[in-house]
């Protein structure tokens, strides 16, 4: 009898059979598992690949937040936080368990928050070993075995379907968060996005209200120095990429909380986009891809068990996770102090965006709520090329409060802290998206080196008329043309009508915020030209 059985917990109160539950598995135990279970294959560098099935990203317009007591007059409903009834609730609850009991399901105890006094303890139950191994390697490892009293529980089971007529759903898959009952239900996908998305979207509900914590949507990392850089961005923006860079330490590739006196992970692990990796270009990443690693919906060249990562036949969005340690440089506990350098991450798809710009105060509030970008293909389902998108705060999605909310808590800890806010255009250049091309990674990581050397701050900057925004006119390893975009399209008149078109959008977008707007927000408001000839 394994020791992990020994301390295995009472699941009774969960409505499920302790028998059937195989408690807090090592991972080599999990990957053993998903073998027998034809999960999936062991890729030659060691990683488990597997394949989630139906759904390869999120599934935005199917996942809810039950409305009672605690969340009706709290929660920012409409087409993002969509209702569900709290009695259809506990059906789903009663009939998810009941499948899951059926076979044998996995049980792991993690937490959130490497900053101790934050902890969130966290029970996961899943239908398969490697979403198992998914949350063992994304979420916070406890040192001792288990957890006896975990606050928020998981449950997952791809394979059970929800009846829309009955269930009160959209349709068969769902992902339905209890702020009651502290518990979320994720039911017909196999995406694990959904795990950690849905842990996110609770800590963003509880530490601004109960802690006044700001919880972001951002990698951060370290300099040798102490100095603390956070990049907010959008799914497919570059956070997970530009935050792994073997000069600095890693925080964490996505979600952070920032309090009083700590930058801190809420993960212990990452979860990276696989498209067209190389070693080269992302040496870090590549190298996490070892025993233990989890990787989905990638392919094989055929024939071997060697991962093709350009090839997308399942999907653009094809991922790994791993563990934060397997990063060189990770900085255990992830924990950090107050940031010196702020970046917006932002993919645009019509390339007018300067690849990098300098941002005062106003210009950092209007852009932080407005939350411009694209979402990239993949990530979310029916989304297959890029498509524009406000996502106030830099993720919207995962955001139950008002954005507002974070907004004031990010302006107030903005001037309290002298930090340089940045806008870095991760997208498109020389063209909107079908004619022109991706920003150069290379040329991205080094704007980024440059602001956070402090190389800018004895180069001239020129301001763009529309939206202005301050350009460097130089940076050390990168062309000096591709600063403006403007001179990257091959006619110019193109742009500027596309940069109008981009203004408006911005312009209209934020007819929402405008009430509640300071002055400064306001003077940052781009301006559109009526008549661009
Ligand atoms: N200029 C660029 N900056 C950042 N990422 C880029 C750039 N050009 C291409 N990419 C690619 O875009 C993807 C960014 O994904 P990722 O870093 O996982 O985003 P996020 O963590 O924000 O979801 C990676 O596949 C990366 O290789
Ligand atoms: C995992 C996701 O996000 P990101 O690409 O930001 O890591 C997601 O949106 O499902
Ligand atoms: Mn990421």
């Amino acid at each position: 009898m394994s020791k992990a059985f020994m301390l295995k917990p009472d699941l009774g109160y969960l409505n499920l059979n302790s028998d059937r539950a195989l408690y807090q598995l090592n991972v080599a135990e999990l990957v053993e598992e998903a073998l027998k279970n034809g999960e999936g294959t062991l890729a030659d560098s060691g990683a488990l690949a597997i394949d989630t099935g139906r759904f390869t990203g999120r599934s935005p317009k199917d996942r809810f937040i039950v409305c009672d007591e605690v969340t009706e007059k709290t929660v920012w409903w409409g087409d993002i936080n969509i209702k569900f009834d709290p009695y259809n609730f506990d059906i789903l609850f009663e009939k998810i368990t009941k499948h899951l009991n059926r076979n044998d399901f996995y049980v792991r105890d993690a937490y959130a928050c490497a900053d101790e006094r934050y902890k969130t303890t966290i029970r996961v139950v899943t239908e398969t070993a490697y979403q198992n191994l998914f949350a063992n390697n994304l979420f916070l490892r406890p040192q001792v075995n288990g957890i006896s009293d975990p606050e928020w529980t998981i449950i997952a089971a791809p394979s059970f379907l929800a009846d829309p007529l009955v269930d009160g759903t959209r349709q068969s898959n769902f992902s339905i968060l209890n702020f009651t009952k502290k518990m979320i239900l994720i039911g017909g996908s196999g995406y694990t996005g959904e795990i950690k998305k849905g842990i996110f979207s609770v800590l963003n509900f509880i530490l601004p209200e109960q802690r006044h914590i700001l919880p972001m949507h951002c990698s951060a990392n370290v300099g040798r120095e102490g100095d603390t850089a956070i990049f907010f961005g959008l799914s497919g923006t570059g956070k997970t990429t530009l935050s792994a860079d073997p000069e600095r330490g890693l925080i964490g590739d996505d979600e952070h909380g920032w309090s009083e006196d700590s930058v801190f992970n809420f993960e212990g692990g990452c979860y990276a986009k696989c498209v067209d990796l190389t070693a080269e270009k992302e040496p870090q990443i590549f190298k996490a891809i070892k025993f233990g690693a989890l990787l989905e919906n990638t392919n094989y060249f055929k024939g071997t068990h060697t991962v093709d990562f350009t090839n997308i036949n399942k999907t653009e969005n094809t991922r790994v996770a791993y563990p934060i340690h397997y990063i060189d440089n990770a900085v255990i506990p992830s924990i950090a102090g107050m940031p010196k350098n702020i970046f917006f991450l932002t993919a645009d798809a019509f390339g007018v965006l300067p690849p990098i710009a300098k941002l005062n105060a106003g210009q950092a509030m209007f852009h932080f709520i407005s939350g411009y970008t694209a979402k990239v293909a993949g990530t979310e389902a029916g989304i297959t090329e890029p498509q524009l998108t406000f996502s106030a705060c830099f993720g919207k999605a995962f955001l139950p409060l008002h954005p507002t909310r974070y907004a004031s808590l990010l302006g107030e800890k903005m001037q309290k802290h002298k930090v340089n806010v940045w806008l870095v255009n991760t997208g498109w250049s020389g063209g909107a998206y079908g004619v022109g091309r991706r920003m150069k990674l290379a040329y991205t990581r080094a704007m980024i080196s440059a602001a956070l050397q402090g190389d800018f701050e004895n180069i001239a900057f020129e301001a763009d008329p529309v939206f202005g925004l301050q350009l460097p006119l130089s940076c050390p390893g990168v062309p000096a043309e591709i600063l403006n975009p403007r001179n990257t399209w091959s006619d110019a008149r193109e742009y500027d009508q596309k940069a109008n078109e981009l203004a408006q959008a911005f312009v209209s977008n934020f007819k929402q915020f405008e009430a509640g707007a300071s002055e400064e927000m306001l003077a940052s408001l781009p301006k559109v030209v009526e008549n661009t000839h």
